[in-house]
């Protein structure tokens, strides 16, 4: 199933700068490996803001929670799911 998943980064102010670099390391090096795996299509920055717009390709909404809440930024993330299907007119042949 394919989700469109918009995450928005709201760290703490007085979160001292190595902690965020360490998390930033982090939530890196995971999403590249779920990109690697084909779970994360997509990841888009939002042009002027500290967010990103990304495509999901996982079994069900047990397993995008579970990815999902790994995120080493989940705590520091407001996060909006969409479940997305076929649309009749898409040419691509590419996903289901
Ligand atoms: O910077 C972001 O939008 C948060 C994020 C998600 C995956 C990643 O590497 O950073």
């Amino acid at each position: 199933m394919l989700y469109q998943v918009e995450m928005t980064v709201k760290l703490p102010t007085d979160m001292p700068a190595e902690q965020a670099a360490d998390i930033k390391a982090a939530e890196k090096s995971y999403s590249q490996d779920l990109q690697r795996q084909g779970k994360w299509r997509h990841l888009w920055r939002v042009a002027g803001s500290y967010s990103n717009v990304s495509i999901f390709d996982v079994e069900d909404n047990a397993e995008l929670q579970a990815l999902v809440s790994n995120l080493p930024l989940f705590p520091y993330m407001e996060i909006s799911v969409k479940p997305l299907c076929r649309h009749p007119s898409s040419v691509r042949d590419d996903y289901s």
